[in-house]
């Protein structure tokens, strides 16, 4: 779907992408990474919007630099920042781009309509867009993106500003355009977690730079870890710190982590029997022994250079911050 080669774009004062070679299959892929990591720069790139300085790009085949407009006649695109004129409707707008896609006045409407619906929204479609919350704003900038029926559309952070249930619900209508249109899907968040959700594969990328490319559930995996308490006892009045030495005794490293927690890297399953037998050989109570995951900053830092460490956070906030 879509190929990079040594993508570079340097701006007077910065170079938000720096050698970026990925190469994205059909399906959902999430493009993770922080604020100014590059992923609008790379979308306008896609389109033939913005001109590379350096290395290629291509689109279902097409080169971005010299097709921009027939690759934008088969993608769609939903721009992250708000972009629709307040005194016109959702439907004469969506109509409107339809037209200008190239479908007939009739096919036009009709596919609006459709497309309307199906990303909810009703009775308010005739309604001026000014009027809108964000979340409406959302569907229609996604339905003018899907309306004439591409094989691939960019979604720029598509649950910007939304309430969690407004999230879920665009989560699920990404989710619905793969598996029910079977469209490919390229959506960029900053939130680690909604991508995992959503896609079949991530890319992360930091300071215009690839970090990570891999399936969703092989990222889950490698970046699963163990979060453990013990109580403490008369013989060990620090549960954590002796349970710490007793598994690396037995070869198993830890990290202190917020609330009195240990984490470990989960290497193998064994590592669960490892962490029982040692926490009852203490004597002590096992509080808890839960499957987290570590937060997007230490996916960061691990694809870091060495030494650069860092104590795992507490495992459910995923924000990106830089
Ligand atoms: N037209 C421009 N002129 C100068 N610098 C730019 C321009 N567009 C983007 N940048 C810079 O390039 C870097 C990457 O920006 P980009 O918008 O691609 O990041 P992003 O990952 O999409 O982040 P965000 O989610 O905040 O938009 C940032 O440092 C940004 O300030």
């Amino acid at each position: 779907m879509i190929q990079t080669n040594g993508l570079t774009k340097r701006y007077p004062r910065v170079t938000a992408l720096d050698g970026l070679t990925i190469d994205i299959r059909a399906g959902v892929t999430g493009l993770v990474g922080a604020n100014g990591a590059g992923k609008s720069t790379l979308i306008k790139i896609l389109l033939g919007l913005a001109p590379a300085t350096e290395g290629t790009a291509s689109v279902l085949g097409l080169d971005s630099a010299r097709d921009g407009a027939a690759i934008r006649a088969q993608v769609g695109y939903m721009p992250e920042h708000d972009c629709l004129p307040p005194d016109v409707s959702a439907t004469e707008f969506v109509v409107h781009m339809a037209a200008m896609s190239g479908l007939p006045r009739t096919a036009a409407r009709e596919r609006t309509a459709d497309t309307l619906r199906h990303v909810g929204l009703f009775e308010e479609r005739y309604r001026p867009m000014g009027g809108y919350s964000t979340g409406m704003k959302q569907r229609v900038k996604l339905a003018q993106a899907l309306v004439h029926d591409p094989k691939l559309v960019l979604l720029d952070e598509p649950t910007n500003g939304l309430d969690p249930v407004g999230r879920d619900e665009m989560l699920g209508l990404i989710r619905r355009i793969h598996s029910e249109f079977g469209i490919s899907v390229l959506v960029t968040s900053h939130l680690l977690r909604e991508l995992e959700r959503t896609s079949d594969h991530i890319v992360v990328i930091d300071g215009g730079s690839l970090l990570r490319s891999q399936t969703t559930a092989s990222f889950v995996e490698a970046t699963a870890s163990l979060a453990i308490e013990v109580t403490d006892s008369d013989t060990h009045p620090d549960g954590a710190a002796a349970l710490a030495a007793a598994l690396a005794e037995r070869g198993v490293a830890t990290t202190p982590a917020p609330g009195r927690q240990l984490r470990l890297e989960i290497a193998d399953e064994t590592v669960y029997d490892t962490v029982r037998d040692a926490v009852n050989d203490l004597g002590l109570g096992l509080v808890r022994m839960e499957r987290g995951r570590h937060e997007i900053a230490e996916v960061f830092r691990s694809a870091a250079p060495a030494g650069v460490g860092g104590q795992a956070g507490d495992g459910t906030s995923v924000e990106v911050t830089r």
